[in-house]
């Protein structure tokens, strides 16, 4: 049995785009639960956010992790799925867990050329730059405790699941 992987991180790590390629790599499936979420209330986040608030967005969210899990399944998870230690232990005992690791200068950059703010409402109400300092000082131990592997995610997609399948000893489905 193929055990699934969780793709940890801050917003625009690449989480959804590198487990997309990896999905492809190893010939999982690949769930993304943002998107997961967004099509079960046909709503985006912002629009969950406004009015549930965050404490509704983050118990939909939990919801969702125990949802899409399943075995040969890559996940792609919200940026703040760690923030619940419920989370983060139901990710390190069902699969292993990946850490996508960048500097929040990489980050803010990235999140810059490519907002998409109905999925990414503010966090902190600051500039983007200093939202992503802030969030990392507050949640880089969190990654770090749930993750069986930090990888580099400032190479590029196709480096970055090279990295994971080294680390996790898989090899290539084709
Ligand atoms: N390794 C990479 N190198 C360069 N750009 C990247 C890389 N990974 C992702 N990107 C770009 O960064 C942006 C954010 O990527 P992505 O949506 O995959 O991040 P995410 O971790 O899923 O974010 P969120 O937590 O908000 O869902 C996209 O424009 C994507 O093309
Ligand atoms: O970092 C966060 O807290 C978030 C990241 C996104 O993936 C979404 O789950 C949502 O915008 C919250
Ligand atoms: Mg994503």
């Amino acid at each position: 049995m193929s055990l699934p992987i969780f793709l940890i991180g801050a917003r625009g790590c690449g989480k959804t785009t590198v487990g997309e390629a990896l999905s492809q790599a190893l010939g999982y499936a690949f769930c993304d639960t943002d998107h997961h979420l967004q099509l079960v209330t046909q709503r985006s986040v912002t629009e969950m956010v406004a009015e549930e608030g965050w404490e509704g967005f983050r118990a939909r969210e939990s919801e969702s992790l125990k949802a899409v899990t399943a075995p040969g399944t890559i996940i792609a998870t919200g940026g703040g799925m760690v923030l619940a230690e419920a989370n983060r232990r139901f990710m390190r005992e069902n699969g292993r867990v990946i850490w996508l690791s960048a500097p929040p200068e990489v980050l803010a950059e990235r999140l810059e050329n490519q907002p998409e703010a109905g999925q990414r409402p503010t966090l902190t109400g600051r500039p983007i730059a200093e939202e992503m300092s802030d969030v990392l000082r507050e949640r880089a131990h969190l990654y770090r405790a749930a993750a069986h592997h930090e990888v580099n995610a400032m190479q590029l997609p196709e480096s970055v699941v090279e990295e994971i399948l080294q680390s996790l000893s898989l090899a290539r489905a084709s």
